[in-house]
């Protein structure tokens, strides 16, 4: 095949999770054009295909070949057994697969007993019974697990975002199984050409310096020149602050890339050492 005329085969993960992964690849300049029921959506790069499926069915895919890179819950790549290379963790829609009983329920009496355990994730819950050493029935799930406590299932093993679904059930979390998030994945022998490595390598660069713009903004401002020690010690920049004298050496402008997370704390700071004109912006990418 000519090199050329190659493309990347990429599935991506259609739910719940797929409006994060849209976001990051359209922030790196790869839009889809895709309706609610659409699977093959079209995209605005010559060298990538692109399709959506199931978040379960992803790793399998992509072990198998007939998709090179995937993005999908680290959650089904572990319960499909899948072989795969990670490629990143995106980090993003995180949650715990926990093992959850009824909050009435006490886990001493319970382990005493042959218990029903309800759990989407087959192979996730079969490996953490068994190395807890629990005398039980699974009951493969297909969706609303936590429904089935107290009369169906004595114990669920499911996901947990913000813990609100749990709590609704009146379930105690009693361990974390698994912790997952979306991950960028890739098959193996897609990893040994040559064409496709590079694709995926120039993907990793985008998606990683884009997230970390995320985190941070650019921070520009004019400080005075009798604070100007005390002002760049207090900067937390990337490496070293860009300085530039200010006419008629009345002081310095700073420009410095700070995490989104400390801009609160640090204006405050900054103005009581006479720091002005201080501006806020966003960053489409950081390459270190
Ligand atoms: N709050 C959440 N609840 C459930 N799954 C989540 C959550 N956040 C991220 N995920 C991840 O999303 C993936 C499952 O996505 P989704 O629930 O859309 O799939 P689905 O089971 O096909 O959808 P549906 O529940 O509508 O049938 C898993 O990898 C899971 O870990
Ligand atoms: O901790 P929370 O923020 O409440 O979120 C977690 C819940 O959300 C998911 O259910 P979903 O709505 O996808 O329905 P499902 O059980 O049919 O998959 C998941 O299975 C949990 O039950």
């Amino acid at each position: 095949m000519k090199a050329e005329t190659r493309k990347l085969r990429v599935v991506i993960a259609k739910g719940r999770i797929f409006q994060n992964i849209a976001q990051l690849l359209h922030d790196v300049g790869i839009d889809l054009r895709a309706s609610e029921r659409d699977y093959r959506p079209v995209v605005n790069n010559l060298d990538i295909e692109i399709k959506l499926m199931k978040p379960q069915n992803i790793p399998k895919l992509v072990e198998l070949g007939s998709h090179d890179i995937g993005f999908t819950g680290k959650d089904w790549v572990v319960e499909t057994a899948s072989d795969v290379h990670e490629v990143m963790d995106f980090g993003f829609d995180p949650v715990r697969i926990v093992a959850a009983i009824p909050d009435y329920l006490d886990l001493e009496k319970l382990r005493q007993q042959r218990i029903v355990v309800a759990s989407e994730y087959e192979r996730i819950a079969t490996s953490y019974l068994q190395q807890h050493g629990y005398n039980y029935v699974l009951l493969k799930t297909f969706g609303a697990t936590e429904v089935f406590p107290p009369d169906d299932a004595d114990m669920i093993i499911d996901n947990t975002s913000t813990g609100r679904t749990l709590q609704e059930h009146k379930l105690q979390i009693i361990d974390t199984v698994l912790e997952s998030s979306t991950r960028f994945i890739a098959n193996h022998a897609a990893m040994q050409d040559p064409w496709k490595v590079e694709q995926i390598h120039q993907m990793e660069i985008l998606f990683q310096s884009t997230l970390a713009a995320r985190g941070r903004v650019m921070l520009e401002m004019n400080v005075p020149k009798e604070h100007f020690d005390e002002t760049v010690k207090l900067l937390p920049c990337m490496r070293s602050p860009t300085i530039s004298p200010l006419y008629g050496e009345a002081g310095y402008a700073v420009k410095v890339a700070v995490k989104k997370s400390e801009v609160l704390y640090l204006i405050p700071k900054l103005k009581k050492l006479g720091v002005t004109d201080i501006l806020e912006y966003e960053l489409r990418k950081v390459i270190i």
